[in-house]
């Protein structure tokens, strides 16, 4: 146990110094032979959202060098196959192997496990990059590069806090185990049932699970997270026949489905962002005072943060208001809808089949299930009172649950530990509107808790054009994982 205040333990000392003399070499170069540089696993191609051949080598490739760096730093490395995807074509792809790797089992120790996913978003230069992005490039301290905070940076910092032991020959505070996987960005297909089969197996002796897949809500003061949102994605299809018409010759004698999927969509949500599938907020958890407190104490500029998103106006005023929006109550987007004119110029057409995409945001306690029947419901409702003599199909396209956990669990405390030991402040307890859905098949599948440690500022553009980790945030993460790993022992 130790504070800002009081000096750091010798070890951990010697840690910090050897973690600030190797920096470059974990950004830019490799000296020790078990240590690669970020710049070449951005350099690795490993897009899974487009599902082609040369990206699916990619993330093998992906898969591949990372195995081989955990056992060349003595880690127990399993590749485990996770078969292959069946697209909606017909066509079917390979899925990377996901790593289950090891190191230590002393059974007086703690045992952490990290989860991180080495696939990436889509980019392409020409989206609006100003750098390549798939060639770490350093500007005024920004490392620039897809993948750089989502999540190949984050994985590799876990990797050299661990390597810094070794580097100087001490014994690690902890066992560690590593699960990393490479379709996240697709939806983490197959995780769920390797979840189920290694439960007993492979996580029997996990104590605590530690995830940096997200960001903080600052540029600089660092963050624990306690919550994700979940999310059940609709598909509604409206269809009068698989072609299109001429609205000259079929306008006014049809009931047309964009029409009837037009009025769908438009009573999902009223103008204040206000939900209006009956039901749906019966089961959003009460607010209590001692929350609203919670939020008072965030780190959070409205007027820089709506500036920033260039953005005129936001649904509400107050700094409380914005979080519990984001946070602790649902929310409804309207994404697109496939097989509408969508392009420039003034085509007089009908189409004859249309599908709109919109998603609930969860919140504890919704429930998915629940949730899909009130929306299938409401539809089926308000599309009953059209008198249409089309066909409505309603179907819910994934259902990614909300997850919350318990911030008096010993992992937490060791993790503001940590933080406060390296950043000399106590970090924001956040929650986060997006969902990370291993975090509650670790709770629900696994039974383990979860503490999420970001280390990257919230504008780092993950999924945007010209993503970057400050080396900053890189370096001093590094630390607070090496920290994590004395306090947990102590803790433990
Ligand atoms: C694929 N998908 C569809 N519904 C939800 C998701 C996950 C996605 N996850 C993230 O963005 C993590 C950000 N750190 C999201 O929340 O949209
Ligand atoms: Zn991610
Ligand atoms: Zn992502």
């Amino acid at each position: 146990m130790f504070s800002s205040s009081s000096p750091l333990p010798a070890p951990l000392e010697k840690v910090f110094q050897y973690i600030d003399l190797h920096q470059d070499e974990f950004v830019n170069y490799a000296q020790k032979s078990w240590i690669i540089s970020f710049g070449e696993w951005v350099a690795i191609e490993s897009d899974s959202v487009q599902p082609v051949p040369h990206f699916r080598q990619e993330l093998f490739r992906m898969m591949a060098v990372a195995a081989d760096m955990l056992q060349r730093l003595g880690a127990h490395v399993a590749s485990v196959d996770m078969g292959s995807q069946q697209l909606p074509d017909g066509q079917s792809l390979p899925i990377p192997p996901v790593i289950l790797a090891e190191l230590g089992n002393d059974p007086t120790k703690a045992t952490v496990c990290f989860y991180g996913h080495l696939d990436v978003q889509p980019a392409d230069r020409a989206d609006g990059w100003l750098t390549d992005p798939y060639m770490l490039t350093e500007v005024d301290g920004k490392l620039y590069g897809r993948g750089a905070t989502d999540n190949k940076g984050p994985v590799l910092a876990w990797i050299h806090a661990v390597s810094a032991f070794r580097a100087l020959e001490r014994d690690l505070p902890v066992n560690i185990k590593f699960i990393i996987e490479g379709m996240e960005e697709a939806g983490s297909v197959a995780l769920e049932e390797l979840m189920e089969k290694e439960k007993d197996r492979f996580f029997s002796g996990v104590d605590y699970i530690v995830i940096s897949d997200n960001l903080w809500i600052s540029q600089r003061k660092p963050a624990i997270t306690y919550g994700t949102r979940g999310n059940s994605y609709f598909t509604v299809e409206v269809k009068c026949r698989d072609q299109d018409f001429h609205s000259g010759t079929f306008g006014g004698i049809l009931h047309e489905p964009m029409a009837d999927l037009v009025a769908l969509l438009g009573s999902l949500v009223d103008s204040s962002g206000h939900i209006l599938v009956p039901g749906i907020y019966d089961e959003v958890a009460p607010l209590t005072e001692e929350e609203i407190n919670t939020y008072k104490a965030i780190d959070l500029d409205l007027e820089e943060y709506r500036n920033s998103s260039q953005v005129a106006k936001f649904l509400f005023n107050t700094k409380e208001e914005i979080l519990m929006h984001l946070w602790r109550y649902p929310s409804l987007s309207i994404h697109g809808i496939e097989g509408a004119f969508d392009e420039p110029g003034a085509k007089t057409v009908i189409p004859g089949r249309v599908i709109g995409k919109f998603s609930i945001r969860l919140v504890p306690h919704m429930n998915v299930s629940v949730v899909e029947k009130q929306v299938t419901q409401h539809l089926e409702d308000v599309f009953s009172k059209r008198n249409s003599s089309n066909e409505m199909v309603v179907s819910m396209a994934l259902g990614l649950h909300p997850w919350i956990a318990n911030i008096n669990n010993t992992q937490y405390i060791a993790a503001k530990r940590a933080i406060r030991t390296v950043f000399g402040t106590d970090p924001d307890m956040i929650r986060d509107g997006s969902t990370i859905p291993i975090a509650k098949m670790f709770q629900e599948i696994v039974h383990k808790s979860v503490v999420m440690i970001p280390l990257g500022a919230v504008d780092d553009g993950e999924h945007s054009q010209n993503e970057k980790i400050n080396r900053w945030n890189y370096i001093e993460g590094t630390k607070v994982f090496a920290a994590f790993f004395f306090e947990m022992a102590q803790l433990h």
